[in-house]
């Protein structure tokens, strides 16, 4: 059946600014003035409210946001579980392993759309108690289904798309997101994908507690970092259609279900609130570092933090190693060799990262190093680094590498360390066992 459309004159047009208050409606009108649920909302509108956090969470950190659409979101059909069930979920067993990992490309599936594409490699937590974090890696051939939609019940999506375009008609408009972008699809929010340039693949950072936020400035002052403004929501944007049947597939205690109804879930006319889908351009990074010497931390590249209740703690960062400038005088540039609290998953969107010259760490890969396994520069790396000129260089040209950050001892799963067959046997071989001593006695005298 054919259904009527409004959406703005381009659709792709957004709203800037990070957690800023955004209204929009599709039409003159559709929001209602001055209430937020007035007996009759204009145009025979349902209001629905959509929350992100506890009603009476404080003020600074509450999200919520006011939907008017044509079909409230309670009319389906009970959910049941779905048979294309693929994404490993929170009940599989984690492998905590102390060693150093790394993963090849991970391939690509042109058979699945988004839902069945979602693989856990690894995580920790429970998206039952919403402490934790999952992180996938996607990878889809097909769009979804004509009337299909999908919500994550478990947390809030920050994806990370290494290959492909991904074009998203969320219930609040539309946001289109390539490679070097990144978008953020908070829990609850239904949506649908689909691949204008064909086939897809990238990262997953599930946070199942809280909110993505901006990192705190500290000295660096009121600018720097990702920038409040260059984050991008989208406009009101809806569909009317009551006749077709739709499918609602959400993740649910990380197992998939789905319910039918007989309204599209992209009926959302107008909104206004805090609670939103974003997406954000990892090129206007504002990258800073040191100007005298020494590598400094890398929690100064964090784009976004999902914090514990532990202030300075991350549940999950999400770092970026993006095109630089390094300066620093009698300095050993890259990073140091280290063990760390936290762990650290990397990825590789393109080009190769300035850490990793040794050539195993490759775009759609990936690294584990878990909480205190040793690692830092493999042995080629340190060579090199050791005896470069130290003029002023610029690296990471051409590249994003990133890492999602974690205070929890992160598990993997079957899926990350056998079905996938991407883990590379000799990491640890060829990255460190080849580093030599170049100790030297002091000479007497
Ligand atoms: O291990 C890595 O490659 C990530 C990393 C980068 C850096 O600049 C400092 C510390 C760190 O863990
Ligand atoms: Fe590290």
């Amino acid at each position: 059946m054919p259904v009527t459309a409004f959406t703005s004159p381009d659709k792709y047009t957004y709203q800037n600014g990070f957690q800023a208050y955004h209204e929009t409606e599709a039409f003159k009108g559709a929001l209602p003035i001055g209430a937020n649920s007035p007996q009759k909302p204009p145009y025979g509108l349902y209001a629905e409210k959509l929350s992100g956090t506890a009603f009476t969470a404080p003020r600074c950190e509450n999200l919520q946001t006011w939907l008017y659409r044509i079909i409230p979101a309670a009319a389906h059909s009970n959910f049941v579980p779905r048979q294309l069930d693929s994404a490993e979920n929170g009940h599989v067993k984690y492998h905590q392993i102390p060693n150093q990992l790394r993963w090849d490309p991970f391939d690509i599936d042109e058979s699945v759309d988004w839902p069945s594409s979602l693989k856990l490699v690894a995580g920790a937590g429970s998206p039952e108690l919403k402490d934790g974090l999952g992180i996938y890696i996607f990878s889809a051939g097909k769009d979804m289904g004509k009337n299909d939609a999908f919500y994550s019940s478990d947390g809030d999506f920050l994806i990370v798309p290494q290959h492909g375009d991904l074009d998203i008609q969320t219930e609040l408009g539309y946001i289109h997101a390539r490679p070097n972008e990144i978008v953020v699809i908070p829990r609850g929010i239904r949506y649908r994908v689909t691949l204008p340039a064909g086939p897809v693949r990238g990262y997953i950072l599930e946070l199942y507690k809280g909110h993505f936020q901006l990192p705190e400035l500290g000295p660096i002052g009121s600018n720097g970092l990702a920038n409040a403004r260059d984050f991008q929501a989208p406009v009101a944007a809806y569909d009317n259609d009551t006749i077709n049947e739709w499918t609602i597939v959400t993740k649910f205690g990380g197992r998939l279900f789905e319910a039918k109804q007989t309204h599209t879930p992209f009926d959302v006319v107008a909104w206004h609130g805090l609670y939103y889908p974003y997406k954000y351009d990892l090129g206007r990074f504002n990258v800073i570092g040191s100007t005298s010497y020494d590598h400094p931390d890398p929690s100064i590249y964090t784009v976004l933090t999902g914090p514990s209740d532990h202030v300075g703690t991350a549940i999950a960062d999400f770092v970026i190693f993006a095109p630089r400038w390094l300066v620093q005088e009698d300095t050993f540039r890259p990073p140091w060799y280290h063990r760390n609290n936290m762990s650290e998953f990397m990825g590789l969107i393109q080009g190769e990262y300035d850490a990793k010259t040794g050539g195993g760490f490759k775009p759609a890969g990936a690294s584990l190093h878990n909480i205190m396994s040793a690692h830092g520069p493999d042995a080629d790396t340190h060579e090199k680094a050791t005896n470069a000129d130290l003029k002023p260089q610029k690296v990471g040209i051409g590249s994003i590498a990133f890492m999602f950050e974690s205070c929890f001892m992160l598990g993997v799963t079957d899926w990350g360390l056998e079905t996938c067959q991407k883990v590379q046997k000799e990491y640890n071989k060829h990255s460190w066992e080849t580093l030599k001593s170049n100790f030297t006695l002091p000479t007497e005298g």
